[in-house]
């Protein structure tokens, strides 16, 4: 089958479809690929590493608010249209699907005008204008939450949940254990990984560096993933090596399904990509959700989590270096606690979205 994938922006929204395209490549060994994305989102870095065809369309984002952007972005958005119904008329895909993101706008758009079989994947509890847009013109829109069923037409609805949580389920443990040892941890002792989603997140920067003379005398180890446009700052005040005792510290982290099978506990923002990974692994988490996303969408992922007793919730506006430490050694030193939160994240959890996705795919195709 011709699979045409868009998506992009942030971490979020591409490692969910690049997971699907491994899961339709492990099903149909023949099927073929596009991905359509933007040449500034992460995607463009991302996605030729993989080598998948990848081609790039320019497109922005509405303002919620009247403003001249928004001229200019239906002036992008309808050239958009144009380059991606060009791209398919090229690539003849039998299935269109949208990961979220502006760029997925025109391109799913596009091919649901041309007839195409279109699905969007919903990661979030709260969908992004994009999805809500395209809602009208798709024939399923696959969600991760249930809470997110609300916002879109009832009969194209189907509970999934993300395929980039299948993926960090059957990541191979072994290959787990020598990535953290490669990263320079210890095997013996439980991890903590502290993250601020795929871009890294300046406040909880701040909070953890406030940290750092307080790792030293902890049982336990962090692996501190700043995010790239933040390490050389970060540096600066660790040093060089990215080594503190009983840290260490990364600008990013590639091989994260690995990582996240072998950590013990994480710390991060409340991205729904992340949280549907850690809660399908039964992962305990605290959450520090960012304030600056449409609907605050963060938090209402977070509470999620929290309601069902898998994550610990410190608001940003709350938060502090005293308060982070003594969250992580309040759930690592107490084994009911940690036992209790992992509970409650595989009570959420989805751990086959991945396949379940895929038949949502070829369900379409044996229909046209
Ligand atoms: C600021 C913003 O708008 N954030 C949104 C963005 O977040 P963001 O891109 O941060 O999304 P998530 O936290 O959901 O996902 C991050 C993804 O990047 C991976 N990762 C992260 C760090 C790293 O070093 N290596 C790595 O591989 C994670 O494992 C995960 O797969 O998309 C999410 C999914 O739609 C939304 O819920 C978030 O609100």
């Amino acid at each position: 089958m011709k699979v045409l994938v868009s998506g992009g922006g942030t971490g979020g929204h591409i490692y969910p479809a690049l997971a699907l395209i491994r899961t339709i490549k492990k099903h149909d060994e023949n099927s073929e690929f596009l991905y359509i994305g933007t040449e500034n989102g992460l995607e463009s870095k991302i996605v030729p590493n993989e080598q998948i065809p990848f081609k790039t369309i320019n497109i922005s984002g509405f303002r919620r608010k009247l403003s001249f952007e928004n001229v200019k972005t239906i002036y992008r958005f309808l050239s958009g249209v144009k380059k991606a119904t060009n791209y398919i008329k090229e690539f003849k895909p039998d299935v269109v699907i949208g990961t979220g993101g502006y760029v997925c706008g025109p391109v799913v758009y596009a091919a649901a005008k041309k007839g195409i079989p279109t699905i969007v994947h919903e990661q979030n509890s709260v969908p992004g204008l994009t999805n809500k847009f395209l809602s009208k013109y798709v024939d399923n829109i696959a969600i991760s939450f249930e809470d997110s069923a609300k916002f879109f037409p009832k009969e194209k609805v189907v509970l999934t949940g993300n395929p980039r949580a299948q993926e960090v389920v059957q990541a191979s443990k072994k290959e787990g254990k020598s990535k953290i040892s490669c990263l320079g941890l210890s095997d013996k002792k439980k991890t903590v990984l502290v993250v601020g989603g795929s871009r890294g997140a300046k406040p909880i920067n701040d909070a953890v560096l406030q940290t750092l003379n307080k790792w030293s005398s902890k049982e336990y180890q962090c692996l501190y993933v700043t995010g790239e446009v933040h390490f050389e700052n970060i540096q600066k005040e660790i040093g060089e090596s990215g080594k503190v005792e009983n840290i260490v510290c990364v600008p990013y982290i590639h091989d994260m399904p690995l990582v996240l099978k072998e950590v013990d506990l994480i710390v991060a923002r409340a991205g729904a990509t992340t949280l549907a990974e850690i809660t399908a692994l039964g992962l305990p988490s605290i959450l520090i959700p960012s304030p600056y996303v449409t609907n605050n969408h963060q938090e209402k992922n977070a509470r999620s989590l929290v309601d069902v007793g898998a994550a610990k919730l410190i608001l940003e506006k709350e938060m502090s270096a005293e308060k982070l430490m003594s969250e992580i050694d309040h759930i690592l030193g107490n084994e009911g606690v940690w036992t209790k939160m992992r509970e409650g994240a595989l009570k959420i959890g989805k751990q086959d979205a991945g396949d379940e996705l895929y038949h949502l795919i070829v369900k379409h195709l044996k229909q046209t």
